[in-house]
Parts: C-alpha cells; structure tokens; sequence
C-alpha cells in the first residue's frame, strides 16, 4: 500500500457542507498522513477564489501533497487553482475520471461541486483518489511536461494541423 498523501482541504460557503463531512471521513477513516483545513469556517463568505488560490499554493510550495477543494459546482475553485505554477487542478464527479487525472494528468488538486454530486458518490470518490499515484516512468509523463514547458514560457508545437 502506497504511504498516505498530506492533503489540505478546503471550500467556499456553497461546499462547506461537504468539506466538513468529507473532512470528518478522511479523519474518521484515516486516509491521510497530515490534514489543513485552509477554510472557510461555519460562518465565513470568502469567495472560492481566494480559498482555492490557498490550497494550491500550499500545493504549490510542497508544504502538501494534494488539495481537496469544494464550491457548488467544482468549477470555479479548479479555474482559480490553476492559476497557480505548477497546479494541476481538476473537477471530477466521476469514478474514471478521478482515476485518470492522477494516472494520466498527475493531477494533484481534485475539485468537486456541492451542488452536483451526491455526498456518498462524492466520498467514495475521494476515497479512491487517495489510492491512486501518478507514475513518472509512465507514457503520460511526457505529456504532462507539456503543460509545465508551455507555463514556464516555451512555445508548444501541434503536428498534423490541417490547413483550411
Ligand atoms: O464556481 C463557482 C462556485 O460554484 C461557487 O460556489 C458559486 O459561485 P456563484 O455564487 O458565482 O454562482
């Protein structure tokens, strides 16, 4: 069994509700080496951007290994996430989806929306993404260093564009 992830979780008011159950399940289960909870509270409003931009950085900086984020559908909090170097954020709803964006995508920030997904489709999701672990030997490698060569500034070529 691979040795657990430190993850930092996180949401705005509209995925505040799944934060917490699925923080308390990630505790209760031990499923990870170190949790942070980067917010919000019970009472906060901080905008998803702001809380995503806080759990990515702290991916970003290695202080973590993954980040779990919330909003009402998943998307906003991944938009902002990725605006952070070396972020690979995604939404995922779905069993082979959350798969392959570890397997294929090596990436490391899952969001999901409160709004879309039912809580125990969202928690048995969470729990296999915790099992998964990017291989760098693997065929996929070279493709996600694309993303990481076009971020630090180097042109990226397309073969085979037909021309209209
Ligand atoms: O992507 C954004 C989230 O769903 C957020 O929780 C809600 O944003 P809104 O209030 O702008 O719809």
């Amino acid at each position: 069994m691979a040795e657990k992830l430190r993850l930092v979780i996180g949401s705005d008011d509209a995925g505040f509700g799944y934060k917490e159950i699925v923080k308390g399940m990630v505790q209760d289960e031990g499923l990870v080496a170190s949790l942070v909870d980067v917010g919000v509270d019970a009472e906060s409003h901080t905008a998803y951007p702001s809380v995503a931009v806080a759990a990515a950085e702290k991916v970003a900086s290695g202080e973590v290994d993954r980040a779990l984020i919330f909003c009402g559908t998943g998307l906003g909090v991944a938009i902002a996430a990725n605006k952070v170097a070396g972020v690979r954020a995604v939404t995922a709803h779905d069993s082979f989806s959350v798969e392959r964006a570890v397997l294929s995508n090596d990436a490391q920030v899952l969001c999901m929306g409160q709004r879309v997904v039912g809580i125990e489709l969202a928690k048995r999701l969470v729990r296999e993404w915790l099992t998964y672990r990017f291989d760098p030997s693997s065929a996929s490698a070279e493709k996600v260093a694309l993303i990481g060569e076009y971020e630090a500034g180097h042109p990226i070529a397309v073969e085979g564009a037909p021309s209209c």
